[in-house]
């Protein structure tokens, strides 16, 4: 256990109308307890209970607020540490106020993510789980939001577990056998690695699979608008959003500088990136704004190629379209409410049909046609079905495939006679990459960078 005593605001600063101070540690519940007034004494009061009363001053005696107060007391709380959270009124002044109270009677200021720190640290969660905390934060779905509460509950943990059981029992009859070297069990023992590194790997290539699609959920699929000036780029912009983010008119060129706006379509959350219209110009401001939208076009994960249906295919547009064919476009093919002047047939030729989809952004119509588009090509059109375990955090992923890599040198250098006492170093590195991932020899450098992440009182 931790020993000193922490405090901080655990609600968002600004106006609300309740503000909470949370204070943690074998001091919280003394520490308070002469600063509140109540009917009950709260070194007297049961874990799990909410008081009424006054907080005051006892300097001066001057009341603060009116507040309540509530008791939790460890282990039985989220930090395992006895907990007392004040609920004072709301804005930033009260809260404050209190909270300049509760750090002059010997309570530190916690530092971001230090309750939950504690919460690990303590053994109530492990890394992983304490991680989907910032994750639950900052969901910007609630489909990501599910995926996150998930993993606080654990549910990668309970995938991570059982493999380095797997592995530590296999480390545990290697150690035996280079002890106690007997020819045929050296060679049992040699079947069993390749045997054993093959399940663990594969269960582990499982869930890298998911990687892709839990960074979709955690950071939204980064979603770059293109094509020639006035095809509607920004008007398919504005219809995704439902609100006028960004300038639309009937002249060429509008957009510049790329306009960012974050959207869910059924569920998935999309960064879309609205830009400049492709074309060779000499205005040089355009020609930036040109730039920025090829750069963008490079790091998106989905592209919504915009030609308009009421002109010919522009040489431009069949430059982009035979650039992009490789890379996850969606053709969108906007104005449909115009006559349409635009031969499919050479687009048909390169790009599959469920790739295609007609709108018209002006009218908004077509819209769910492409949001099953898109579905289809990220989530092959259930992202509602199957199970809720995605590894979605870089770091847990980076560990995953240096634990396959680690496996595989096992495998190799089994299959290659190489002595297991050698071997022996590939499966301690194997467990050990997976222990990093729920926390277990982790040190406190990098737990200070994870933690360092969440906002200040949680
Ligand atoms: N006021 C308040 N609301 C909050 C939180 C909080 O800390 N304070 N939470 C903060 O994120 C979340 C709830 N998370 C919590 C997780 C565990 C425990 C807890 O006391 N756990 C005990 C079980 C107690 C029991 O079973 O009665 C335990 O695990 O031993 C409390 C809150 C959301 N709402
Ligand atoms: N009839 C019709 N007009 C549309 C539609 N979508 C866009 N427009 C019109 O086309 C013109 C250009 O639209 P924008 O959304 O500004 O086009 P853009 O691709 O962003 O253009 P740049 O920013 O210049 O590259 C505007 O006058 C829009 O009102 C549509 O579906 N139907
Ligand atoms: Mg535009």
């Amino acid at each position: 256990m931790t020993e000193d005593t922490i405090a901080a605001v655990a609600t968002a600063l600004g106006e609300g109308s309740i503000a909470v101070v949370r204070v943690s540690g074998a001091e919280a519940i003394e520490r308070i307890a002469p600063l509140f007034k109540s009917k009950t004494d709260l070194r007297e009061a049961d874990s799990h209970t909410v008081h009424y009363g006054l907080i005051r001053d006892p300097m001066d005696g001057s009341v603060l607020d009116e507040v309540l107060v509530t008791v939790m007391k460890g282990p039985r709380s989220f930090t395992a540490e006895d907990v007392v959270e004040i609920s004072t009124h709301g804005g930033i002044v009260a809260v404050q106020a209190v909270l300049e109270l509760v750090l002059r009677s010997g309570v530190r200021m916690a530092e971001p993510g230090e309750f939950t720190k504690r919460a690990f640290l303590n053994g109530r969660i492990d890394l992983a789980q304490a991680e989907a905390v910032i994750d639950l934060i900052r969901s910007k779905s609630s489909r990501a939001f599910q995926v996150a509460r998930k993993q606080a509950e654990g549910a990668l943990s309970k995938r991570i577990v059982p493999l380095r059981r797997q592995l530590i029992e296999l480390l545990a009859h290697v150690e035996v056998n280079i002890d106690y070297p007997e020819h045929d069990v050296v060679e049992m023992t040699t079947a069993s690695i390749t045997d054993t590194c093959g399940q663990v790997k594969t269960i582990v290539e499982q869930l890298l699979i998911t990687a892709a699609e839990g960074k979709i959920l955690r950071e939204g699929i980064v979603t770059a608008i293109v094509g020639r000036p006035n095809a509607g780029k920004s008007s398919l912009l504005n219809a995704l959003a439902q609100e006028n983010k960004a300038i639309v008119t009937d002249i060429p060129g509008t957009t510049r500088d790329i306009v960012e706006e974050s959207v869910s379509l059924s569920g998935i959350p999309l960064r879309l990136l609205d830009t400049a219209g492709i074309r060779e110009t000499s205005d040089v401001v355009e020609r930036i704004g040109v730039e920025r939208s090829r750069g963008a076009l490079l790091e998106a994960d989905l592209i919504l190629l915009v030609l308009n249906r009421n002109e010919e295919l522009h040489e431009d547009e069949r430059k982009l379209l035979e650039d992009l064919v490789d890379r996850p476009v969606i053709i969108v093919l906007n104005k449909s409410d115009l006559e349409n002047r635009l031969d499919l047939e050479e687009i048909e030729a390169r790009y599959p049909k469920e790739r295609m989809v007609s709108i018209s952004a002006r009218e908004g119509s077509g819209i769910d046609q492409l949001e099953k588009a898109v579905s289809r090509l990220f989530f092959g059109g259930s992202i509602e079905s199957g199970d809720l375990t995605y590894v979605s955090n870089a770091r847990h992923i980076a560990l995953l495939h240096q634990t396959v890599q680690s496996l595989n040198d096992a495998i190799e250098a089994a299959d290659a006679g190489i002595p297991i006492d050698l071997i022996q170093i590939d499966l301690a590195r194997a467990w050990e990459l997976l222990g990093e991932i729920v926390g277990d020899s982790v040190g406190e450098s990098l737990l200070d960078q994870i933690f360092s992440q969440f906002c200040l009182g949680k």
